[in-house]
């Protein structure tokens, strides 16, 4: 047998990695609403206030958004369609992962089932080599990424889980990423256009989920994260340059959250005499916030203000090219190894120092960004 023969009949080497999904989570029927919210504002990483204060603050504000919440489930048949979403995002993922490795996509959701526990407790029994942990948030903030990043180590921790560990913090940059979420944004501007009579004027709405500017003082990354990713997006637009904003919906709590609000920006159009097209960015899944807030609340809004026309572009979902993306992702994480940010790709930490994710965490934040706690 020659070199070459033998050489081709080597197998490389499938390593068994469990690749651990997380997101948010929903209540599933209007009887999870109130513990979902109950969970939810209980997280420090949701509501600061001192730890003696939190749980009478949780109880009183889930109590007042729990009629509200309760609708915007009822309107989307009963519960949150965010599991299933993920599942098919998970065995999409896991199909195309299976080329390389012996993969198998596991589902940590932070406020619903299935918590990390669970997902822990099925990592466990499955035995990996390898854990991938990646995060279904494209930008981190430390109410999102962090916190769950913080539940899986704490049930890792109590069940006794030590394998070796890879974490992405974050795949803003990602030009995959960017390339497909363009190429669906796209798709409704050219629909939009089709729609609309000649000459009508068209305004792009880059809707980010908002959060309490406290935080972004604080040092999270989160408005940092999305102005590059949309500004990374409008590169592939055809018309880079198309009259564009970003803004931020879904404000739950009283204080000042980031602005503008999608709601603000909305009525402006109305004023402006602009029709809209309103792209989702920081949610890869359909949820209340894309299926109620985008589609009936300020669809409604906009037509109270005469906007000329409103058109909302698809979230990623189990879309092909999504998923390939960000099979690419978890496989450049992977090739990177434990202790690397794998979203720098071991290149300089691209979030200014002092916002950097991890820097909470206490790494260098002048060259790579290491991951102390993986
Ligand atoms: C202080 C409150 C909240 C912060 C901060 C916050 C950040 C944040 N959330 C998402 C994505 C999702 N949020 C979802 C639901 C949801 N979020 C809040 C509050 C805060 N979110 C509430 C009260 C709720 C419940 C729904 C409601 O009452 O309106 C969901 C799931 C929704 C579903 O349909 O299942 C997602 C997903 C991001 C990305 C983010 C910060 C970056
Ligand atoms: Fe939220
Ligand atoms: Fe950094």
């Amino acid at each position: 047998m020659s070199t070459r023969q033998a050489d081709a009949s080597v197998k490389p080497a499938r390593p068994r990695v469990a690749v651990v999904l997380f997101n948010l989570g929903g209540p599933d029927n209007q009887d999870a609403v109130r513990p979902f919210l109950m969970n939810l504002f209980t997280d420090p990483a949701i509501l600061r206030v001192p730890p003696f204060i939190r749980p009478f603050l949780a109880r009183y504000i889930a109590h007042k958004r729990v009629p509200a919440a309760q609708e915007n489930y009822r309107l989307m048949g009963g519960g949150s369609p965010l599991l299933p979403l993920t599942e098919r995002q998970a065995s999409a993922l896991e199909a195309d992962l299976k080329q390389d490795w012996d993969a198998k996509c596991f589902i940590a959701m932070r406020y619903w089932h299935p918590f990390s526990e669970a997902a822990v407790a099925a990592v466990k029994a499955w035995q990996p080599e390898e854990i991938l942990l990646l995060p279904l948030y494209a930008q981190y903030s430390s109410t999102t990424t962090g916190s769950s990043l913080v539940a899986w180590r704490e049930a890792a921790a109590k069940a006794g889980l030590a394998v070796k560990t890879t974490t992405l913090c974050c795949w803003f940059e990602d030009e995959a990423v960017l390339a497909n979420a363009a190429a669906l944004a796209q798709g409704t501007i050219d629909a939009a256009k089709a729609a609309l009579p000649p000459g009508t004027p068209l305004r792009v709405l880059f809707s980010a989920h908002g959060l309490p500017q406290v935080i972004v003082d604080r040092g999270d990354p989160y408005q940092f994260q999305i102005e590059a990713y949309v500004a990374g997006l409008r590169r592939y637009l055809t018309d880079p340059a198309i009259d564009s904003l970003v803004c931020y919906q879904s404000r739950a709590t009283p204080q000042q959250w980031l602005a503008p609000s999608t709601d603000d920006a909305v009525m402006e159009a109305g004023r402006d005499g602009v029709a809209l097209v309103v792209v989702p960015v920081a949610f890869v899944s359909d949820h209340s916030e894309t299926l109620v807030e985008l589609d009936m609340e300020y669809r409604d809004l906009a037509e109270k203000h005469g906007v000329p026309g409103y058109f909302r572009a698809p979230v990623q979902n189990d879309d092909p090219g999504f998923i390939a993306a960000l099979a690419g992702v978890a496989r450049h994480a992977q090739s990177r190894g434990p202790g690397l940010c794998s979203t720098a790709g071991g290149r300089i930490c691209p979030t200014p120092h002092g916002n950097c994710p991890f820097a909470q965490a206490g790494h260098d934040t002048t060259s790579r960004m290491a991951i102390p706690a993986c």
